[in-house]
């Protein structure tokens, strides 16, 4: 439904984004994921159409918002943008801070504040209530009740949640994907948060210096990371140096199978913690041992020695009873290695 071919921008001599290209599919939920200032914000404006590409073209529906001949005004554009922190108007309450721009009689737009504020779940009562009496999780209902009665055909999210609580954020940000998804709204969502991204979406785009490095499902970009800044800004990784043999890799870890049938050679392969079940053992059985642990619970953080390697590895994983600085352990590796960078 949405096509963005060549984008690029630059601002005073800086080129923000460089030549980017995305689908969106109808219905579906897009998470543009990356580092603070590599352009998230600046697409999404360009989308809404607050801001004018240097050069590209973008086709929602069939229909060119923008290229070298046309720009379609944000308000003709049927999109609908819910900007970080809700951006409530202070002045107005909750029931015309929904209302606005919508057009028809007292009696209609009352009858469509009420749907909106039942489809977002929240309650009737508060149609009265001032923004700041009202908590941010409902702050941010409202706000996307407000860009839903335009009945638009994509939202753009702009870092929604990321004001609120861990709790409440999880527990919205499902409510928002739930709600785009049963009203078949097609939803763009930018943050810097990957749990977030690898969450809410069905296509995740990662964004780096103004350029998607990879863009996938949620699973594809965690599992098969096309570099390690992308492996490693998506989730904890654990990276080893290995000798690619066709098929497998022999790392300090020991022998894993790759997901590469065709590297040889010196390489590097790449393990999500997950994949790595640490077993206390004999010190004959194994040449790893624990050099540090941190217990925070369920989860604890091993710094682990293995020979023939200087550098320790770190690996954040379920915690075990029996783990102890010097103790020996074993390590099992489920699944394949990613492989990167091989001679
Ligand atoms: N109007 C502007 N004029 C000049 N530079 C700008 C303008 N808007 C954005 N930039 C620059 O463009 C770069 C990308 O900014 P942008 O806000 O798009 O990044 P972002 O990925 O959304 O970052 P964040 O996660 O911190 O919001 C930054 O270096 C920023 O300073």
């Amino acid at each position: 439904m949405l096509e963005l071919t060549s984008i690029s921008k630059t601002f005073s001599d800086v080129q923000v984004l460089d030549s980017l290209n995305l689908s969106v599919a109808p219905g579906s939920r897009t998470a543009i994921v990356g580092p603070s200032g590599s352009g998230k914000t600046t697409l999404l404006r360009i989308l809404a159409g607050f801001e004018t590409p240097d050069t590209g073209r973008i086709v929602m529906q069939g229909r060119t918002l923008f290229d070298e001949n046309s720009f379609v005004p944000a308000h003709l554009r049927g999109i609908g943008f819910v900007p970080q922190e809700g951006a409530l108007f202070p002045h107005l309450n909750v029931a015309d801070n929904i209302a606005w721009g919508l057009n028809g009689t007292r009696h209609e737009k009352r009858q469509r504040i009420e749907a909106l504020m039942d489809m977002v779940s929240l309650d009737r009562q508060l149609a009265t209530h001032w923004p700041h009496e009202i908590s941010g999780g409902q702050q941010q209902r409202v706000a996307l009740a407000r860009a839903l009665a335009q009945r638009p055909s994509l939202m753009l999210l702009d870092e929604p949640f990321s004001a609120l609580d861990t709790g409440l954020r999880a527990m919205t940000r499902k409510a928002t994907a739930d709600l785009l998804a049963e009203a078949g709204v097609a939803s763009i969502l930018v943050t810097h948060d990957q749990n977030e991204a690898l969450s809410f979406a069905t296509q995740v785009a990662v964004m780096r210096a103004g350029r998607f490095t990879q863009v996938g499902t949620p699973y594809e970009v965690y599992t098969q990371p096309v570099d390690e800044e992308t492996a490693l800004f998506l989730g904890d990784a654990v990276i080893l140096p290995a000798q690619l043999n066709a098929g497998s890799a022999l790392c300090a870890l020991g022998e894993v199978l790759t997901d590469n049938a065709h590297a040889t050679g010196e390489g590097r392969v790449m393990m999500r913690p997950e994949q790595l079940r640490v077993t206390a053992c004999a010190a004959h059985e194994s040449p790893i041992s624990i050099l540090d642990v941190d217990f925070t619970g369920q989860l604890s953080t091993l710094t682990l020695g293995l020979a023939g390697q200087q550098q320790p590895v770190i690996l954040k994983t379920v915690s075990q009873p029996g783990w102890n600085p010097g103790t020996s352990v074993r390590i099992d590796i489920a699944g394949t290695a990613r492989v990167f960078e091989y001679s």
